[in-house]
Order: structure tokens, then C-alpha cells, then sequence
């Protein structure tokens, strides 16, 4: 290939794993970063440049300028010269300080070592050395190095297809999309052997990231250093202006402008005097004799715009700037402002930005995690129509609390922290009720969960969203163990009998489709899809013979949602083997195809869930962060606006909304905004 490509703007990459000389021919950035400004040459001018760019500074070098032509000036040179040198070395000294730590940590990272594999061993090499196309191995916790294709590795964590070890001498060929900032898409083609295999974002490896729960792992590097994500996505920080910047740039134009004409008033009048009287105070100023009227006037008006420079106020804007630094310092040890619990001060990240607090009319906040602990706890459920789960009288107080805790021997690996306060749920699932049981193993093999057992008998559950946690922890303690996972089977203790269900298909949870499905086929041959998800959309892809059963569990979700917590509807569907070995094999067509893979997935996904048989409900508890509610109070009587997200079902948000003081009674109707278009919302609000 001519490496003439290199001097046009790259359009798509090629690389070849392991082959070092094809892949510089393209002259892709290595693995070293900078972000570094100035080197020892550089600094003197790049730094005065930047630094005169600021209008003060600017400022002072012109009157400097002027004040050094003695036909102009009536003071000494110093006058300006002194305060302005000090200014411009003082911050010269803060830049070139910023800027050797730059380098310190630019450095510190290029000389990571990470083992790489050339010719046939692995080395151990820098980081800056790594060039695109190699391929490296990565430890666990270690960081990765660059952005990586996974080739291989011990425990797929978050990749269920692994591409297997590319054989070295394989004819192979990588195509992939340009660098770019998007962190959440990527697109590539591998040709292997004359077969093509689509790459998406699910195979790659971010530079940034931490390696985590696994082993080792290989990886191809298909963008180093400058090209990788993470360093597309550090831009430049903007200067951020606040209103009171505005105002004073205004004001200090007006000033501008005023000093402008005042001078000209005077140079018009010192034409005049020269005119009438001659030049006799020139012993100020040397100039030559005979020098006509207009030219004194035009000398004049500059020393005059150097003797009235003081009229400018351009210290204020380091006047503001000390203020805001203290300003920054009272916030940060404001004790009011200090949450022991966590040893957490104020911090100030900005002193730019300071006054502009008192100006916030909006807030725009998550719910999960912000507004909430993120703790989520299994609180009740509904089986096959019957509720379980904390029992309440009239005057909401609990009446009935049982425990649910590991005093049954057959629920081994139970998690010890784990409560429910309703008893007959396990008398239910003991005494061998099937949709129980459905229920449990449902919720033991849907999801996304790692599990981790370091010691025999000690089981952890690593979950990326904590309701899901939570549901296979209250599983697990209702006797349905989710043990062990990998790409192609799950394993279940299933009341004191371990299970492995062959994993069939995931189809994925996303915030569009709003639920997750596996189907899974049980030792004895028996193939289903387990679906968990949002009400509305379970309910639109139920079986009608659910009807009746669909009735009283909305009844259950609704008296859930009534209480703030979040609910889940599970269904289930069993499968024929003939259907499920086309659907499979379609599936596969789709989840290779190089365009409209997603559309094409969703309508398979759309095919095969639907007709499904409803279980239940589960209704997870995630409490209130301490003292938002007031915190929310103190915001709404300053009149600021604060807005939520969350992927909540209405009511759920609504009551949530009440308990933290979002809404209050007095605002009698909320109303809803349906519309799932700009111009819809638009129409709805008038
Ligand atoms: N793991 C999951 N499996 C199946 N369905 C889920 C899962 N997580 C959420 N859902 C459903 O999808 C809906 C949207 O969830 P999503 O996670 O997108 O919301 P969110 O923006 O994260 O909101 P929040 O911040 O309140 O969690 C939820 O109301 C829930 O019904
Ligand atoms: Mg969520």
C-alpha cells in the first residue's frame, strides 16, 4: 500500500495483527501521548504569545510600546515595564510548572511496560513503543493500553464472542472506521480466511479502562496513543465566561471609548494652541522645530492616551480574579458544605464560575444513584397473582415481619444479608409450586450478573445495574442459586441440585427495548426464552390467555408503584426445537451482517418475544440519599427548576417525585407530556 495515504485525511484504517512493516507504511500515530504544551525551545515564545492574547496584557505592551518613543512619552519607559514584566513572570513560572507535570505524567505513561508479542515471544515493551497492529497481553487490573480489538481471553467478562487466537500466519485483514471521539459505536470488518466477520463496539477495548475480573486477556491494537478514544475525547477546556466577565467587557469597551475621545478633544485643542501660540512646552517632549500642527496633534493624542491610561480600569479584571481565587478558597472550607460521613469538603474546580452560583435557575439531576442510594432491595413480588412481600394494615404499619434468612440447610450459598419479611413466599417455593419456581429460575438465569467465588461457598455477585443484583441475590435466597457463568451455559443450584442450562441466545436489555431475554435449553432438552422488563411493554407481548392473570398483577404493580418502588414484569415462553434452530441460524446471519445489524436483531428479537406467558412482578426498593427531600425544599424556595431523569414507570417516578418533595400536594395536576417528537412535545406544552 503507498504510504502516499498518509498525507490525505484517513478515511478508513487497514491493519494487518502482527505485521510491523505493513502496518508504518500507513504511518498510523504510535502509542506515545502528549499533552505536554511547551518543550525547553518552544516555551518563551509560545507561552508570551499566549499570554499577550489576554486583553490586559495586550493592553500594557501597547502603552509600553508608545511609552518607548520619546516624541511621544513624558514618562520613563519603567513605568509600565516593571508591574507588567512581574505579571507576565509570575505566570510564566505557574504555566511552565503546569507544564513540567504534564510532562512528568506524559512520561510516567509512555513508559509503562506491557508485554507484546513480536516475532512469536512476548516482550516487554513501553506503552510509547506499541504500534498499531500489534498484538499485547494485558494482566488483570492492568490498564489498557491502547484501543483493542479482544482477541482472546481467560473469563469473557463483558464479550461473549470472543474471535479466538488469530493464527499468525493466516491471511487476514482488518478494516475498521477512522479514529473519532464516539465512545459508544465502533465498526470494523475482519477477513479471515476469505470469511468476513463484522467488529462492533462490544469487541473492543478502551485505552482507559481498567482490565478487571480477568485472567489475561490478548488484545490488537488498532488505535495508539493520539488516535485512541479517550485522547479524541480530551479537547480543549473552553474558557468559560460568567455574566459579570460580560458586563465588564462592556463597561471597559465604554471606558475605551470615552479615553478615545477625551484624547482627541485634547490633541484638537493642542492642534489649536499650537496654531495660536506656538510650540513652547515641547521642552516636555523633544521634537523637532517646524514640525507642522497636524503632526503635533496626532503625537499628542498618543501621550495623551498614555498620561490618561489610568482611566482604564485594567487591574480590575486581576482585582476580580484575586477575589474569585479567595472566594474559591471560602468555598472549600465551608463547613456547612463538608459531609463528614464520606470526608467529603466543597471543591471548587473553577474559580471562574463562582458568582455565577448564585444566578442557577435550573438543575438538572439523576434520579438513580443521585437522588437515590442505589441500594436496591427486593421488597416484594407478585407470583401467579398473589402478592407477597411485607404485609401491611389500614394504618400502613407493619403487622407481620419474618425474616428470611439462611436457617434452612437448603439454602446453601444464601447471602446472610439478605431479608424479606414475608415467610409464606418460602413455604411456597418449598412446597414445589411451579410458577414459584419458574419465578426464581427466571430471575437466577436473566440477567447479566458475574458471579465470583473466591473461596467454596462464599459466592459474590458483581452486577453493572444493582436491581439486577438484587434480583439474583433474592433469588439465590429463595433457594434458586445462580453459580457459574460462561458463553455458553449457566449454572444454577436449583433448591440443593446443580443445573446447567445451556445458553442459547442474550438478547440484550437497551434502554429502547426496555427488557432482557435468554433462552436457555435445560439439561433435559427443554427450550425457553425468559423475559424480564417495564410493564407496558411485557404486557404488550403477552399470550391473551394471560388476561385475567394480567388483571390482578397490574393491580399488584400499581399498589408497587404507589409505594415508590421500581417493578419488573417476568415472562417466560417455551420453544420447539425446529423453531428455535431456524431462529438461530438467522440469528446468527443477523448479528454478522456488516449493515442494519441492529435493525436487523430487533426484528428478530420482536419475532421471538412475543406470545409470552406471564410469571409475576418484582418490586425492588431503592431508598431516598439522606436529606433530599429538604435539600430539594431549600431548592424550590429559591425558585430554582430542577429537572429528573429517570427510565422509571410513571408512577413509580410520580410517587418518587412526592417523597422528595418534587412535587407537592398543592401542585394538584401534573400533567404529562406523551409525545415521543420535538414537534409533538412542542404541540402538547401549548
Ligand atoms: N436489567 C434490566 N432488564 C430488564 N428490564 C430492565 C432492566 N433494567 C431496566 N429495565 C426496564 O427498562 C426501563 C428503563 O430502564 P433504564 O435503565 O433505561 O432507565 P434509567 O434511565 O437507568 O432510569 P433509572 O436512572 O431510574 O434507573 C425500566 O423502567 C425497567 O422497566
Ligand atoms: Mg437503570
Amino acid at each position: 500500500m503507498p504510504s502516499i495515504f498518509y498525507f490525505f485525511t484517513e478515511e478508513e484504517r487497514h491493519l494487518r495483527a502482527n505485521d510491523r512493516p505493513f502496518n508504518l507504511s500507513y504511518h498510523y500515530a504510535n502509542n506515545a501521548i502528549k499533552t505536554s504544551k511547551y518543550n525547553i525551545f518552544t516555551f518563551l515564545p509560545l507561552n508570551l504569545f499566549e499570554q499577550f492574547r489576554r486583553l490586559a496584557n495586550a493592553y500594557f505592551l501597547f502603552l509600553f510600546i508608545l511609552q518607548l518613543i520619546p516624541q511621544i512619552s513624558s514618562l520613563s519607559w519603567f513605568t509600565t515595564a516593571v508591574p507588567l514584566i512581574l505579571v507576565l513572570a509570575i505566570t510564566a513560572v505557574k504555566d511552565a510548572s503546569d507544564d513540567i507535570n504534564r510532562h512528568k505524567s506524559d512520561n510516567q505513561v509512555n513508559n509503562r511496560r506491557v508485554n507484546v508479542l513480536i516475532d512469536g515471544e512476548l516482550r516487554n515493551e513501553k506503552w510509547m513503543n506499541v504500534q498499531v497492529g500489534d498484538i499485547i497481553k494485558l494482566e488483570n487490573n492492568q490498564f489498557v493500553t491502547a484501543d483493542l480489538l479482544l482477541l482472546s481471553s481467560m473469563c469473557c467478562i463483558a464479550v461473549s464472542h470472543c474471535l479466538g487466537f488469530l493464527v499468525l500466519t493466516m491471511s487476514h485483514w482488518l478494516r475498521c472506521e477512522p479514529p473519532n471521539n464516539r465512545l459508544d459505536k465502533f465498526k470494523g470488518s475482519l477477513t479471515l480466511d476469505g470469511q468476513t466477520y463484522a467488529l462492533d463496539n462490544d469487541k473492543v477495548l478502551l485505552r482507559g479502562c481498567t482490565l478487571r475480573n480477568t485472567e489475561w486477556c490478548f488484545g490488537l491494537v488498532i488505535f495508539g496513543g493520539p488516535d485512541t478514544k479517550l485522547m479524541q475525547n480530551s479537547g480543549k477546556t473552553t474558557f468559560k465566561r460568567t455574566s459579570i466577565d460580560h458586563l465588564m467587557n462592556v463597561l471597559v469597551l465604554c471606558i475605551f471609548g470615552f479615553l478615545a475621545s477625551m484624547c482627541t478633544v485634547l490633541a484638537i485643542g493642542n492642534a489649536i494652541w499650537e496654531v495660536n501660540e506656538g510650540s513652547v512646552f515641547t521642552v516636555f517632549l523633544p521634537r523637532e522645530s517646524g514640525a507642522g500642527a497636524g503632526l503635533s496633534a496626532f503625537l499628542s493624542f498618543w501621550s495623551y492616551v498614555i498620561i490618561l491610561n489610568t482611566v482604564v480600569p485594567i487591574s480590575l479584571y486581576v482585582s476580580v480574579e484575586i477575589i474569585r481565587l479567595g472566594n474559591s478558597f471560602y468555598i472549600d472550607w465551608d463547613r456547612k458544605m463538608y459531609y463528614p460521613k464520606s470526608d467529603t469538603p466543597a471543591q471548587a474546580r473553577t474559580t471562574t464560575l463562582n458568582e455565577e452560583l448564585g444566578q442557577i435557575k435550573y438543575i438538572f439531576s439523576d434520579k438513580t444513584g443521585t437522588l437515590t442510594q442505589n441500594i436496591m432491595t427486593f421488597n416484594k413480588c407478585s407470583i401467579n397473582g398473589k402478592a407477597y412481600g411485607e404485609l401491611f394494615d389500614f394504618a400502613r404499619q407493619r403487622v407481620e415481619i419474618t425474616e428470611v434468612r439462611d436457617e434452612h440447610c437448603y439454602l446453601i450459598l444464601a447471602d446472610p444479608k439478605f431479608v424479606f419479611h414475608d415467610h409464606s413466599l418460602v413455604e411456597t417455593v418449598r412446597e414445589g409450586n411451579p410458577e414459584a419456581q419458574a419465578f426464581f429460575r427466571l430471575l437466577a438465569l436473566c440477567h447479566t450478573v458475574m458471579p465470583e467465588e473466591k473461596k467454596e461457598g462464599e459466592l459474590f455477585y458483581q452486577a453493572q445495574s444493582p436491581d439486577e443484583g438484587a434480583l439474583v441475590t433474592a433469588a439465590r435466597n429463595f433457594g434458586f442459586v445462580f453459580r457459574s457463568r460462561t458463553p455458553e451455559s449457566i449454572t444454577v443450584i436449583e433448591m440443593g441440585k446443580q443445573v446447567t442450562y445451556e445458553l442459547l441466545a442474550v438478547l440484550d436489555f437497551n434502554n429502547v427495548r426496555k427488557r432482557m431475554s435468554v433462552i436457555v435449553s435445560s439439561p433435559e432438552g427443554k427450550l425457553t426464552l425468559f423475559c424480564k422488563g417495564a410493564d407496558t411493554i411485557i404486557y404488550e407481548r403477552l399470550h391473551p390467555s394471560c388476561n385475567k392473570l394480567m388483571e390482578v398483577t397490574t393491580g399488584h404493580l400499581n399498589e408497587y408503584a404507589g409505594d415508590g418502588l421500581r417493578t419488573l414484569v417476568l415472562a417466560y415462553k417455551d420453544l420447539d426445537k425446529g423453531y428455535m434452530d431456524e431462529w438461530k441460524k438467522r440469528h446468527h446471519e443477523a448479528s454478522t451482517a456488516i449493515d442494519g445489524r441492529e435493525e436487523r436483531l430487533d426484528e428478530l428479537y420482536e419475532e421471538i418475544e412475543k406470545d409470552m406467558l406471564l410469571l409475576g412482578a418484582t418490586a425492588v426498593e431503592d431508598k431516598l440519599q439522606e436529606g433530599v427531600p429538604q435539600t430539594i425544599e431549600q431548592l424550590a424556595k429559591a425558585d430554582i427548576k430542577i429537572w429528573v431523569l429517570t427510565g422509571d414507570k410513571q408512577e413509580t417516578a410520580e410517587n418518587i417525585g412526592y417523597s422528595c418533595n418534587m412535587l407537592r400536594e398543592e401542585m394538584k395536576d401534573v400533567f404529562i407530556v406523551a409525545a415521543n417528537t420535538a414537534e409533538g412535545v412542542k404541540e402538547e406544552l401549548q
